[in-house]
Protein backbone atom coordinates (compact mmCIF):
# COMPACT_ATOMS: atom_id res chain seq x y z
CA UNK A 1 0.00 0.00 0.00
CA UNK A 2 1.44 2.90 -1.06
CA UNK A 3 1.62 6.03 1.77
CA UNK A 4 2.70 9.86 1.88
CA UNK A 5 4.31 11.08 4.83
CA UNK A 6 3.23 14.74 5.75
CA UNK A 7 2.99 17.74 8.34
CA UNK A 8 1.76 20.85 9.23
CA UNK A 9 3.70 22.84 11.55
CA UNK A 10 5.33 19.24 12.73
CA UNK A 11 2.35 17.92 13.17
CA UNK A 12 2.71 14.81 11.22
CA UNK A 13 0.51 12.38 9.65
CA UNK A 14 0.64 9.18 7.01
CA UNK A 15 -1.84 9.87 4.32
CA UNK A 16 -3.53 6.81 2.26
CA UNK A 17 -4.90 7.47 -1.35
CA UNK A 18 -8.42 5.77 -0.80
CA UNK A 19 -9.08 6.45 -4.30
CA UNK A 20 -6.58 3.72 -4.87
CA UNK A 21 -5.88 1.96 -1.74
CA UNK A 22 -8.40 -0.09 0.51
CA UNK A 23 -7.80 0.47 4.29
CA UNK A 24 -10.32 -2.05 5.66
CA UNK A 25 -9.56 -1.29 9.57
CA UNK A 26 -8.26 2.22 9.73
CA UNK A 27 -8.52 1.89 13.51
CA UNK A 28 -5.44 -0.84 14.09
CA UNK A 29 -3.55 0.49 10.82
CA UNK A 30 -3.01 3.49 12.43
CA UNK A 31 -1.83 2.09 15.52
CA UNK A 32 0.73 -0.10 13.93
CA UNK A 33 1.79 3.08 11.23
CA UNK A 34 1.93 5.69 13.77
CA UNK A 35 4.51 3.46 15.72
CA UNK A 36 7.71 5.55 15.80
CA UNK A 37 9.93 2.84 16.16
CA UNK A 38 8.11 -0.19 14.88
CA UNK A 39 5.95 1.80 11.91
CA UNK A 40 6.20 5.09 10.32
CA UNK A 41 6.32 7.27 12.86
CA UNK A 42 3.66 9.48 12.74
CA UNK A 43 -0.01 11.08 15.30
CA UNK A 44 -1.76 9.49 13.40
CA UNK A 45 -3.11 8.41 9.57
CA UNK A 46 -5.54 10.24 7.21
CA UNK A 47 -7.62 8.63 4.37
CA UNK A 48 -7.96 10.47 1.47
CA UNK A 49 -11.41 9.51 0.12
CA UNK A 50 -14.38 10.35 -2.34
CA UNK A 51 -17.01 12.36 -1.36
CA UNK A 52 -20.92 12.80 -2.37
CA UNK A 53 -21.17 16.26 -1.15
CA UNK A 54 -18.03 17.98 -1.60
CA UNK A 55 -14.88 17.54 -3.98
CA UNK A 56 -12.55 15.18 -1.68
CA UNK A 57 -14.00 12.92 1.97
CA UNK A 58 -11.24 13.14 4.32
CA UNK A 59 -10.87 10.68 7.67
CA UNK A 60 -8.12 11.19 10.61
CA UNK A 61 -6.81 8.30 12.81
CA UNK A 62 -5.44 9.23 16.18
CA UNK A 63 -2.13 7.26 17.09
CA UNK A 64 -4.66 5.62 19.60
CA UNK A 65 -6.72 4.28 16.25
CA UNK A 66 -9.44 6.79 17.54
CA UNK A 67 -11.41 8.53 15.08
CA UNK A 68 -11.68 12.03 15.07
CA UNK A 69 -14.15 14.78 13.80
CA UNK A 70 -11.99 17.15 12.19
CA UNK A 71 -7.96 17.63 12.17
CA UNK A 72 -6.58 21.43 11.38
CA UNK A 73 -3.22 20.72 10.31
CA UNK A 74 -3.95 17.25 8.00
CA UNK A 75 -6.84 19.16 6.35
CA UNK A 76 -4.42 21.28 4.58
CA UNK A 77 -2.14 18.48 3.80
CA UNK A 78 -4.89 17.03 2.28
CA UNK A 79 -5.63 20.32 -0.04
CA UNK A 80 -2.05 19.69 -1.16
CA UNK A 81 -1.93 16.14 -1.83
CA UNK A 82 -5.16 16.24 -4.29
CA UNK A 83 -3.43 19.26 -5.73
CA UNK A 84 -0.15 18.24 -6.07
CA UNK A 85 -1.20 14.54 -7.64
CA UNK A 86 -3.20 16.82 -9.89
CA UNK A 87 -6.21 15.25 -8.28
CA UNK A 88 -8.29 18.59 -8.56
CA UNK A 89 -6.67 21.76 -10.71
CA UNK A 90 -8.54 23.90 -8.46
CA UNK A 91 -7.23 26.24 -5.84
CA UNK A 92 -10.59 26.37 -3.73
CA UNK A 93 -11.75 22.85 -2.76
CA UNK A 94 -14.55 21.81 -0.48
CA UNK A 95 -13.71 18.35 1.88
CA UNK A 96 -16.00 16.07 3.66
CA UNK A 97 -15.18 15.93 7.68
CA UNK A 98 -17.45 14.45 10.47
CA UNK A 99 -17.02 17.98 11.79
CA UNK A 100 -19.07 19.36 7.99
CA UNK A 101 -17.82 20.72 4.91
CA UNK A 102 -14.76 22.15 5.16
CA UNK A 103 -13.44 25.10 2.78
CA UNK A 104 -9.84 25.78 1.36
CA UNK A 105 -7.90 28.02 -0.89
CA UNK A 106 -4.70 26.74 -1.87
CA UNK A 107 -1.19 29.06 -2.27
CA UNK A 108 0.74 27.30 -4.94
CA UNK A 109 4.49 28.33 -5.54
CA UNK A 110 5.76 25.85 -8.99
CA UNK A 111 3.08 24.32 -9.28
CA UNK A 112 3.37 22.36 -5.51
CA UNK A 113 0.82 23.76 -2.66
CA UNK A 114 2.57 25.14 0.20
CA UNK A 115 0.04 26.97 1.82
CA UNK A 116 -3.60 26.99 2.56
CA UNK A 117 -6.46 28.92 4.21
CA UNK A 118 -9.17 26.91 5.99
CA UNK A 119 -12.37 28.26 6.42
CA UNK A 120 -13.00 26.09 9.49
CA UNK A 121 -16.76 27.08 10.19
CA UNK A 122 -18.00 28.43 13.56
CA UNK A 123 -16.72 27.66 17.15
CA UNK A 124 -19.46 25.60 19.19
CA UNK A 125 -19.75 27.40 22.70
CA UNK A 126 -22.87 25.17 23.99
CA UNK A 127 -21.51 23.37 26.70
CA UNK A 128 -23.45 19.69 25.52
CA UNK A 129 -22.38 19.89 22.16
CA UNK A 130 -18.37 20.32 23.17
CA UNK A 131 -19.34 18.32 25.38
CA UNK A 132 -18.83 19.53 28.70
CA UNK A 133 -20.24 18.98 31.83
CA UNK A 134 -20.85 22.51 33.06
CA UNK A 135 -23.47 25.42 33.64
CA UNK A 136 -21.73 27.70 31.98
CA UNK A 137 -21.86 28.91 28.20
CA UNK A 138 -20.17 30.21 27.24
CA UNK A 139 -17.81 27.56 29.20
CA UNK A 140 -15.07 30.52 29.99
CA UNK A 141 -13.05 29.47 33.51
CA UNK A 142 -14.78 26.15 34.26
CA UNK A 143 -12.92 24.69 37.19
CA UNK A 144 -11.65 21.35 36.75
CA UNK A 145 -10.36 19.82 39.34
CA UNK A 146 -6.90 17.85 39.08
CA UNK A 147 -5.17 16.42 42.15
CA UNK A 148 -6.95 18.48 44.94
CA UNK A 149 -6.09 21.64 41.98
CA UNK A 150 -8.63 23.62 40.98
CA UNK A 151 -7.98 24.59 36.88
CA UNK A 152 -9.48 27.20 34.99
CA UNK A 153 -10.99 26.25 31.55
CA UNK A 154 -12.31 27.63 28.79
CA UNK A 155 -14.18 25.12 26.88
CA UNK A 156 -14.44 25.28 22.77
CA UNK A 157 -15.20 22.77 20.04
CA UNK A 158 -13.94 23.35 16.68
CA UNK A 159 -16.23 19.90 15.55
CA UNK A 160 -13.96 18.11 18.08
CA UNK A 161 -13.52 19.45 21.79
CA UNK A 162 -10.81 21.41 23.26
CA UNK A 163 -10.33 23.35 26.46
CA UNK A 164 -7.85 25.41 26.91
CA UNK A 165 -6.04 26.53 29.97
CA UNK A 166 -4.12 30.02 30.36
CA UNK A 167 -0.65 30.01 32.26
CA UNK A 168 2.15 32.43 32.42
CA UNK A 169 4.25 30.01 31.25
CA UNK A 170 3.59 26.42 29.54
CA UNK A 171 5.98 24.05 31.23
CA UNK A 172 6.55 20.55 30.45
CA UNK A 173 4.92 19.18 33.70
CA UNK A 174 1.48 21.01 32.31
CA UNK A 175 1.49 19.06 29.25
CA UNK A 176 2.90 15.98 30.38
CA UNK A 177 1.44 15.58 33.49
CA UNK A 178 -1.87 17.76 33.85
CA UNK A 179 -3.04 17.21 29.97
CA UNK A 180 -3.31 13.66 30.17
CA UNK A 181 -5.14 13.83 33.58
CA UNK A 182 -7.45 16.53 31.92
CA UNK A 183 -8.06 14.61 28.84
CA UNK A 184 -9.62 12.02 30.39
CA UNK A 185 -11.43 13.73 33.30
CA UNK A 186 -15.00 12.91 33.98
CA UNK A 187 -16.18 16.76 32.85
CA UNK A 188 -15.40 15.28 29.36
CA UNK A 189 -17.08 12.42 28.32
CA UNK A 190 -15.88 12.64 24.94
CA UNK A 191 -12.18 13.61 26.18
CA UNK A 192 -10.61 16.58 25.07
CA UNK A 193 -7.51 17.86 23.76
CA UNK A 194 -5.58 19.78 26.03
CA UNK A 195 -4.03 23.62 25.33
CA UNK A 196 -1.60 25.22 27.46
CA UNK A 197 -1.63 28.97 25.97
CA UNK A 198 0.45 32.27 26.84
CA UNK A 199 -0.26 35.28 25.94
CA UNK A 200 2.65 37.32 24.48
CA UNK A 201 0.41 40.39 23.78
CA UNK A 202 -2.82 40.98 22.09
CA UNK A 203 -1.63 39.55 18.58
CA UNK A 204 0.26 37.06 19.37
CA UNK A 205 -0.12 33.61 21.59
CA UNK A 206 2.44 30.73 22.52
CA UNK A 207 0.58 27.38 22.85
CA UNK A 208 1.40 23.43 23.36
CA UNK A 209 -1.04 20.78 22.95
CA UNK A 210 -1.63 17.69 24.85
CA UNK A 211 -3.77 16.22 21.98
CA UNK A 212 -6.87 13.38 22.64
CA UNK A 213 -5.59 10.46 21.48
CA UNK A 214 -1.88 10.99 19.99
CA UNK A 215 -0.31 12.70 23.09
CA UNK A 216 1.77 15.96 22.73
CA UNK A 217 2.00 17.20 19.15
CA UNK A 218 4.21 19.80 18.03
CA UNK A 219 1.34 21.43 16.39
CA UNK A 220 -2.79 21.78 16.65
CA UNK A 221 -4.12 23.47 14.12
CA UNK A 222 -8.23 22.64 15.30
CA UNK A 223 -6.83 24.06 18.99
CA UNK A 224 -5.28 26.81 17.78
CA UNK A 225 -8.75 27.64 16.42
CA UNK A 226 -9.98 26.85 20.09
CA UNK A 227 -7.14 28.59 21.73
CA UNK A 228 -8.16 32.06 20.05
CA UNK A 229 -11.19 31.84 20.15
CA UNK A 230 -10.72 30.97 24.20
CA UNK A 231 -8.46 34.56 24.04
CA UNK A 232 -11.16 36.46 22.76
CA UNK A 233 -13.90 35.35 25.01
CA UNK A 234 -11.50 35.83 28.03
CA UNK A 235 -10.28 39.37 26.10
CA UNK A 236 -6.81 38.46 26.07
CA UNK A 237 -6.09 39.40 22.40
CA UNK A 238 -7.79 40.66 19.46
CA UNK A 239 -9.40 38.56 16.74
CA UNK A 240 -6.73 37.73 14.37
CA UNK A 241 -3.63 36.76 16.08
CA UNK A 242 -0.34 34.31 15.37
CA UNK A 243 -0.03 31.22 17.30
CA UNK A 244 3.23 30.22 17.52
CA UNK A 245 3.63 26.46 18.27
CA UNK A 246 6.69 23.91 18.66
CA UNK A 247 6.84 22.88 15.05
CA UNK A 248 5.52 26.24 13.72
CA UNK A 249 3.20 28.99 12.91
CA UNK A 250 -0.63 29.61 12.21
CA UNK A 251 -2.37 33.10 11.70
CA UNK A 252 -5.56 32.32 13.09
CA UNK A 253 -8.88 34.65 12.48
CA UNK A 254 -12.59 34.79 14.34
CA UNK A 255 -14.22 36.91 11.57
CA UNK A 256 -16.93 39.27 13.81
CA UNK A 257 -19.16 39.21 10.67
CA UNK A 258 -19.57 35.49 9.73
CA UNK A 259 -18.55 33.95 13.44
CA UNK A 260 -16.45 31.63 11.17
CA UNK A 261 -13.01 30.45 12.56
CA UNK A 262 -10.56 31.00 9.38
CA UNK A 263 -7.41 29.54 10.11
CA UNK A 264 -3.71 29.86 7.59
CA UNK A 265 -0.40 27.63 7.80
CA UNK A 266 1.68 25.28 5.75
CA UNK A 267 1.67 21.49 4.64
CA UNK A 268 4.93 19.60 3.59
CA UNK A 269 5.66 16.41 1.87
CA UNK A 270 7.94 14.54 3.82
CA UNK A 271 8.42 11.63 1.98
CA UNK A 272 6.53 8.49 -0.06
CA UNK A 273 6.56 4.99 0.85
CA UNK A 274 5.05 1.84 0.52
CA UNK A 275 3.76 -0.20 3.71
N1 LIG B 1 -3.82 17.72 15.38
C1 LIG B 1 -5.12 17.98 14.98
C2 LIG B 1 -6.26 17.43 15.77
C3 LIG B 1 -6.29 15.89 15.71
C4 LIG B 1 -7.48 15.27 16.39
C5 LIG B 1 -7.48 15.39 17.88
N2 LIG B 1 -6.40 14.69 18.50
C6 LIG B 1 -8.83 14.87 18.42
O1 LIG B 1 -8.92 13.70 18.83
O2 LIG B 1 -9.78 15.63 18.42
C7 LIG B 1 -5.33 19.37 14.44
O3 LIG B 1 -4.38 19.88 13.82
O4 LIG B 1 -6.41 19.93 14.53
Amino acid sequence: MKFTKMHGCGNDYVYINGFIENVSDPESLAIKMSDRHFGVGSDGIVLILPSDTSDFRMRMFNADGSEAEMCGNAIRCVGKYVYDNKMTESKVITVETLAGMKKLELTVEKDRVTYAKVDMGEPILAPGKIPVVSTLEPVIGELVVVDHQAYALTCVSMGNPHAVAFVDEITDSHVHELGPKLEVHEKFPQKINVEFARIKDEDNIEMRVWERGSGETLACGTGACATLVAAVLNGKTNRKAAVDLIGGQLIIEWDEATNHVFMSGPAVTVFEGVW
